[in-house]
């Protein structure tokens, strides 16, 4: 168990409302298509069932994970620090937000992507090491590693990615059938094609034991509020509570966790691509006094030169909200901001009244 200091942040944010109830997909019924479409206008969030990934894939790496944040602080640092990959505790980006909340974070990038990656960040970036390894499902996928030294479980990262990957597909191709646009792949390509800059996040929330009944009332983030920048990402937790999301009138609501489910957001880039037609949705976490909180996040990101604007078959007559950019734009844009901030913004046109 990493030791931590005090809490990083304190605030009374109490979700303030359990309802409305969050749509719930079934994957595996055909009229699903046209209720994500619902979904990610209303909330830009949904709830997945029957969903195909495989329990032993989520139950292995829930092992490996527990593993290593289990392992002494000093041992799990090796891995560290976030530049903009590897594990970190508290420090969230590089711009001075932070939670209660270790974690690792990954690119599933090839190498040369990677490269190119790279010189958004620096030299730092540069002194890191990959390895290509080959899961047991045939899938490739670029392995983090420090100094030649794998921190991680990598059969187990692999086949999960790949798993969640292949479902992420799934739903965005059902997303373009509810939308009546074709190619019905206009939007999975862009996580398919080799380029694709996506990233996978272990989160780990410790309890806090200062979270009790004295502090009643008191909340502390584990994660703080923020948008997706990317396309959608795929998230699973343990079963322990404390993901909130903002409801477009601004009201928080929980989010009671199932272990075998996952949530789906939606992330700015399909908000662009669907000219503001679906919701990033604002997210937080909240951290628990008595429990640990696992979750593991899949980021589908496009390419790094992939030109990020509304689909002109969704536009019908209307103007774009945006200014052109490419995910390398926004990205680079990105990791300069906070994490509380609106990051499309800047990008968002001015319409004359
Ligand atoms: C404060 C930050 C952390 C973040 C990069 C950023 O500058 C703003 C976006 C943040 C976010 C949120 C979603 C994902 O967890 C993440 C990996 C991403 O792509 O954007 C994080 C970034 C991070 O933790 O590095
Ligand atoms: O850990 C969670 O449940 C959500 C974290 C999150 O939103 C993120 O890592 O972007
Ligand atoms: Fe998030």
């Amino acid at each position: 168990m990493v030791v931590m200091s005090k809490p990083a942040m304190e605030h009374h944010c109490a979700a303030t409302t359990l309802f409305p109830e969050i749509p719930l997909i079934d994957l595996s019924k055909p009229d699903s298509k046209n209720l994500i479409v619902k979904a990610c206008e209303e909330f830009g969030f949904f709830k997945l069932i029957n969903h195909g990934v495989p329990t032993e894939f989520i139950t292995r790496l829930e092992s490996e994970a527990i593993k290593f944040f289990s392992l002494p602080l000093s041992e799990k640092e090796k891995a560290g620090p976030v530049d903009p990959f590897g594990y970190g505790n508290k420090k969230i980006g590089s711009n001075g937000d932070v939670g209660w909340v270790e974690y690792i974070l990954l690119t599933t990038s090839n190498e040369a992507n990677y490269q190119k990656f790279s010189a958004i960040f620096g030299e730092a970036a540069e002194k890191f090491r990959y390895a290509i390894n080959q899961s047991q499902t045939k899938t490739l996928h670029i392995l983090y590693l420090f100094d030649f030294r794998c921190v991680f479980c990598s059969f187990a990262v692999n086949d999960y990615v790949s798993a969640v990957k292949k479902m992420a597909y799934e739903i965005l191709e059902m997303l373009a059938d509810g939308l009546k646009i074709q190619p019905r792949n206009v939007f999975s390509k862009l996580l398919m094609d080799e380029e694709s800059d996506s990233a996978f996040r272990l989160n780990h929330y410790p309890p806090c034991p200062e979270l009790n009944q004295e502090t009643n009332g008191m909340n502390l983030i584990g994660f703080g509020e923020h948008t997706d920048p990317q396309i959608i990402s795929v998230l699973r937790s343990n079963n322990i509570s404390g993901l909130q999301i903002s409801l477009k009138d601004g009201n928080w609501i929980s989010i009671p966790p199932d272990q075998n489910s996952f949530f789906i957001n939606v992330g700015d880039s399909l908000q662009v691509m669907t000219n503001g037609r679906f919701n990033s949705v604002r997210h937080r976490v909240m951290a628990n006094g008595s429990k640990s909180r696992l979750s593991m996040i899949y980021f589908g990101g496009p390419p790094l030169s992939e030109k990020i604007a509304p689909l002109p078959s969704l536009m019908k007559g209307e103007d774009s909200l945006y200014k052109e950019f490419t995910w390398y734009e926004y990205k680079k844009s990105a990791y300069k901001s906070r994490l509380a901030d609106n990051r499309l913004g800047v990008f968002e046109k001015i319409v004359a009244s």
